[in-house]
């Protein structure tokens, strides 16, 4: 799990556990030994810390249920021991250096870093705070804006900005690893007293006040409902202290955290978001065994929301999209309403114009579906009628290629009745997307009787290349995602006819947490 590689006076610790590196209990236990050898030999001058592919990325996050993560020797005992280490210690970083693999890294006396290397603290994602010194080291090192920028929001930055902020030393273009043990070289018997991030003063103490102010109120407008940006603002500030007092102010915010609802909850859905991509059907078909067909072109029937928000999904993703309409009246409305929605990403800095430009050169649209005949798929976003649905399934089997997948995005009808309409149910499927389709995460892949494993697999591709989390439902009313809502839906009804008004319903929910109201999201269906 980490190789112990001696290099002309140089000991390489270099982790090897896939996927990504985690901090498992056997990972530190055998980091811990190499130091201590390194330590021992005296023929060892310098000690590198690397990783295999990649550098670190964090704790093992399925330690935090079964409570490994305080087996000695934790990521705590480690920082400290690379830290007062009397040898130097480099961390050669490529990849992520993320959450405690960022924390061992600050610890080490210097940083090596490959120039697409990414760097940040993406612990409150999960419901915790850097609890391994991070909250304390991090601002000795990058000042105390860019700790309560950086930690509260979890945000990843590039080598180039780490280097800005002075969390990297050296960027480089080759061999990050090859480049630390030379440096490790070069600089073994300096004195790292300097070097020593906790032995550091926090830039910028004397703005504490009015930056932890301004850190907390976008926190609550970022991570609405979520309690650990506040945990780690506290935290941070308890930089301010000597850092032995602000390690017990991280621990005593961390101990809220670690036994929070929130903190197994957003791991939950940490490893959900992981596990529903990879589907399989009760024949034992899956990803192992079927392959999916990549959509290298597409076509939308209805421009209302649902179809115009549908179309931007796949235009985001660089994929070709005709939209289609009965209607020109219709057909220019959706275009105006995509072409006003990119003219905001860009004044709102998200996309360039040049940006803007190459996504709407991959835009067609047609009145009626005779131009349909070389597309690899259709989504249907037609409002919720099963006849007139019929009549589009059944029109478009016969102008599309018998290859061409037919999706309806029916958001609670029955797909095995709308596949009847064609001669191939085989390749009907829901693609049951939330709105507004251009954002939300969620797509429903709703699978028929009939529906082969080849469009479900495809279906599947298709959402991951669209930036979704795509998940494998059955066919019955609602699906899963609607059969939740209505329950969500009553309740808010409830609340109405007791006398509330629909935006205190829908101010409640987003305090909560949800990006919009109840009532605001039936405003946009
Ligand atoms: C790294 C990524 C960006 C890679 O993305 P990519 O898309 O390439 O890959 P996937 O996301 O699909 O992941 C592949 C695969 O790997 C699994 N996985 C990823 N990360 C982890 C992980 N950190 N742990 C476990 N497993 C992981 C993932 O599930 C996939 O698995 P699959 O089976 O589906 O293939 C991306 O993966 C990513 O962003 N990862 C998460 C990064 C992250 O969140 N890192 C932070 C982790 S939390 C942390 O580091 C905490 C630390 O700050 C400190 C904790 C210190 C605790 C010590 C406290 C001691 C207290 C002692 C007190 C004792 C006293 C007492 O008991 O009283």
């Amino acid at each position: 799990m980490v190789d112990y590689i001696t290099r002309d006076g140089v000991a390489l610790l270099q982790v090897n556990n896939p996927p990504v590196n985690a901090l498992s209990h056997n990972v530190r236990a055998e980091i811990k030994n190499g130091l201590d050898e390194a330590g021992q030999d005296k023929q060892i001058k310098a000690i590198v810390i690397s990783g295999k592919r990649s550098f670190i990325a964090g704790a093992d996050i399925t330690e935090f249920k079964s409570g490994s993560y305080s087996e000695w020797p934790t990521i705590i005992d480690l920082c400290d021991l690379i830290e007062s280490s009397g040898k130097p210690v480099v961390a050669a970083i490529k990849g992520f250096a993320l959450g405690g693999g960022h924390e061992i890294a600050i610890s080490c006396h210097y940083r090596i870093a490959h120039e697409k290397s990414k760097f940040g603290f993406p612990e409150v994602d999960i419901g915790i705070l850097p609890a391994a010194g991070g909250t304390q080291r991090f601002p000795r090192l990058v000042g105390l804006e860019a700790a309560l920028d950086l930690i509260p929001s979890g945000r990843h930055i590039g080598a180039a900005q780490a280097f800005k902020l002075g969390i990297v030393d050296k960027v480089v273009r080759g061999d990050a690893v090859e480049e630390a043990v030379k440096f490790a070289k070069s600089i073994a018997g300096e004195p790292l007293v300097d070097r020593r991030t906790s032995q550091r003063p926090v830039m910028g103490a004397e703005n504490a006040v009015s930056l932890r102010d301004a850190a907390v109120k976008l926190a609550m407008k970022k991570k609405k409902g979520m309690i650990a940006p506040i945990h780690c603002i506290k935290a941070v500030m308890g930089s301010l202290l000597p850092f032995e007092q602000g390690m017990e102010i991280e621990a005593s915010e961390g101990f809220m955290l670690f036994t929070s609802g929130q903190m197994g909850a957003l791991q939950y859905a940490f490893f959900a978001q992981r596990a529903a991509p990879k589907w399989s059907l009760p024949c034992g078909a899956s990803f192992k065994t079927v392959k999916g067909r990549p959509i290298r072109n597409a076509a939308v029937i209805g421009a209302g929301t649902m179809g115009t928000g549908i179309a931007m999904a796949m235009l985001n993703a660089g994929i070709p999209v005709t939209l289609v309409e009965q209607d020109r009246k219709f057909l220019d409305k959706g275009v105006s309403l995509l072409k006003l929605l990119y003219a905001g990403s860009v004044s709102l800095r998200k996309i360039t114009q040049d940006q803007c430009d190459a996504i709407l050169s991959k835009l067609n649209t047609a009145v009626g579906y005779k131009s349909l005949t070389n597309v690899d798929l259709v989504i249907e976003a037609v409002y919720e009628n099963m006849a007139l649905k019929k009549q589009i399934f059944a029109e478009l089997d016969r102008i599309c290629p018998p290859e061409t997948f037919l999706w309806t995005n029916t958001s609670a009808l029955d797909i095995d009745e709308i596949a009847s309409a064609t001669r191939r149910p085989d390749k009907v499927l829901g693609t049951h997307f939330f709105v507004p389709a251009y954002h939300m995460k969620l797509l429903e892949n709703v699978r028929g009787k009939l529906t082969s494993a080849e469009t479900v697999a495809s279906a599947q591709m298709f959402g991951t290349r669209i930036g979704k989390i795509p998940v494998v439902v059955g066919n019955c009313h609602g699906f899963v995602g609607n059969r939740m809502l209505h329950k969500y839906a009553h309740e808010s009804d409830f609340l109405i006819e007791e006398g509330c008004w629909p935006e205190d319903v829908d101010m409640v929910a987003e305090n909560f947490g949800l990006p919009l109201g109840p009532f605001k999201v039936r405003d946009l269906s």
